[in-house]
């Protein structure tokens, strides 16, 4: 199921983020959506994504798991209270800790599979398991602790101009 990705409902001005803003030309443009009551993203990776010959980068990596962790942490809120994401208020979700544990080398090939795993909901913050898989086995897995955006972070962000987002 990849027909309802998570990040085509964040509003424009939410959408310049470098990993999964739909907006930023330079960025990932990384798309998670529900499998379940789990979330799922593909990632192709560049040729040029590679931290030695023939193995993704790990940062790469650790942003994958980063922004599919927030659009889960986001698609989970709403889905808790009933709603559709495109609905107001918003819930706009930021990353308070990223942990990553890279268990084997991540082969540079085909497609690689993201999927997160809500483990705790509760107040404004939301806990995601994620792992990345290549060839059906599980490369790196981290974990995500996502908050709710304080409102005065918004307002920030509404003041910026698109060109420099
Ligand atoms: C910088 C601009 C970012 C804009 C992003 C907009 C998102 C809009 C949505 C969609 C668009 C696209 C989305 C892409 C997103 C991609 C990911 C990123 O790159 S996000 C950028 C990197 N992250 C930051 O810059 C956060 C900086 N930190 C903060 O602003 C605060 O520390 C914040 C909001 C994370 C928490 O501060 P508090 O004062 O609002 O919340 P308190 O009350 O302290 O904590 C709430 C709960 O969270 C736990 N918590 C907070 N920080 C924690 C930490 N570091 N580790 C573990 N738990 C933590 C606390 O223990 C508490 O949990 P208990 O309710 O008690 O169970």
């Amino acid at each position: 199921m990849q027909n309802d990705n998570f990040q085509d409902h964040y509003p424009d001005e939410l959408s310049y983020c470098y990993g999964c803003g739909r907006h930023n030309e330079h960025g990932l443009q990384l798309k998670s959506s529900w499998d379940g009551d789990e979330t799922v993203a593909l990632f192709q990776p560049k040729p040029y994504h590679i931290a030695v010959p023939g193995y993704v980068y790990g940062g790469l990596l650790a942003s994958l798991i980063d922004c599919h962790g927030t659009g889960t942490a986001s698609a989970a809120a709403y889905r808790n209270e009933g709603r559709a994401m495109d609905t107001a208020p918003p819930l706009r979700f930021v990353t308070a800790s990223l942990q990553v544990d890279y268990l084997r080398p991540t082969p540079l090939g085909g497609p690689l599979e993201i999927r997160g795993k809500i483990s705790e909901l509760k107040g404004r913050k939301v806990v995601v398991n994620v792992t990345v898989s290549a060839d059906g086995e599980v490369c790196v897995q981290g974990k995500v602790i996502a908050v709710q955006m304080p409102e005065h972070m918004a307002a920030k962000m509404d003041a910026i101009e698109p060109e420099s987002k």
